[in-house]
């Protein structure tokens, strides 16, 4: 059985211009799918037409499946009951995915309050429950500040432990760790792993960088212009990489691990 699958879809401007490209994929249940390649490439649009969340002018045509529900051309109403449920997304910028004028705590309240029905006692133990989880520290605290009264690390670890509130079957990173300083990147990384290794669920990870990818998971498809030009495992395509533009991407992802290496063995 596919959780998320994905055929020809295509995504075009008001104007007529085609910017994802009769693209293909599937994801099963608890499998994780990584999206590379460079700016520009198609990979967010891909992301935002699997939750039917295109920006206003924007039309997906083809076909994408998100556990039994086709989500092109599906009412607002319908795509209410997917988003959260089946798949939810992280994006690059935690602020995107809060609301600047609420408190923390009320704004993961709001997804556990209509997904799982709780109220009262039980609703604060499950935001505080939800910000452990993400391993914030004093969640009391992170519950009671505004997002920016806290680092852009825990802010991502917020949008995190919302994505996951209601126990969607798919989450959909999109370079979750790009806008973060180096420093945390790896712990995000791993706790995303972790997380969704416990839950059991599916990942479509999203990023420019091949060895981001590698660290979560083990297939990939490369996008360039809108279209798929390559999809293997993360060791075929690193090792032996059809196309030209994956060799490329290989290259300056093994540039930067040398470039790198030198300082992480100081
Ligand atoms: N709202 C929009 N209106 C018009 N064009 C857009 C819009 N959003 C994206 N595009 C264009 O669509 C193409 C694909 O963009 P997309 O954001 O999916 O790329 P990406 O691979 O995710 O890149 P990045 O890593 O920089 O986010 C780009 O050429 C971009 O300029």
């Amino acid at each position: 059985m596919t959780l998320l699958d994905v055929r020809g879809l295509t995504v075009r401007t008001a104007d007529g211009r085609t910017l994802v490209d009769d693209l293909s994929l599937s994801v099963a249940p608890g499998e994780r799918l990584g999206v590379i390649g460079e700016s520009g490439s198609g990979k967010s649009l891909t992301t935002l037409a699997v939750l039917g969340l295109l920006p206003e002018g924007m039309t997906a045509t083809g076909s994408v499946e998100l556990g039994g529900t086709q989500i092109v051309g599906a009412s607002e109403k319908r795509l209410t009951g997917v988003r959260g449920r089946d798949a939810a997304i992280v994006f690059q910028e935690p602020l995107t995915a809060l609301d600047p004028l609420m408190r923390v705590g009320r704004q993961i309240a709001g997804p556990l309050r209509q997904r799982r029905g709780l109220t009262g006692g039980a609703l604060k133990r499950a935001v505080a429950e939800a910000l452990e989880q993400v391993r914030l520290p004093e969640p009391g605290r992170i519950a009671r500040a505004f997002p920016h009264e806290i680092s852009g690390g825990q802010r991502q670890r917020v949008a995190l432990a919302m994505a996951l509130a209601c126990e969607p079957k798919l989450l959909i990173a999109d370079e979750p760790t790009t806008a973060l300083d180096v420093s945390v990147q790896a712990d995000m990384l791993a706790l995303i792993d972790t997380l969704v290794r416990i839950r059991e669920m599916a990942v479509l990870f999203v990023s420019h960088d091949l060895a981001v990818v590698a660290k979560v998971t083990d297939r990939a498809l490369v996008m360039k212009d809108g279209r798929a030009v390559e999809e293997g495992t993360v060791d075929e395509i690193v090792r032996a990489p059809r196309e030209e533009y994956t060799r490329t991407l290989v290259a300056s992802a093994r540039k930067l691990e040398s470039a790198l290496a030198p300082r992480s063995a100081r």
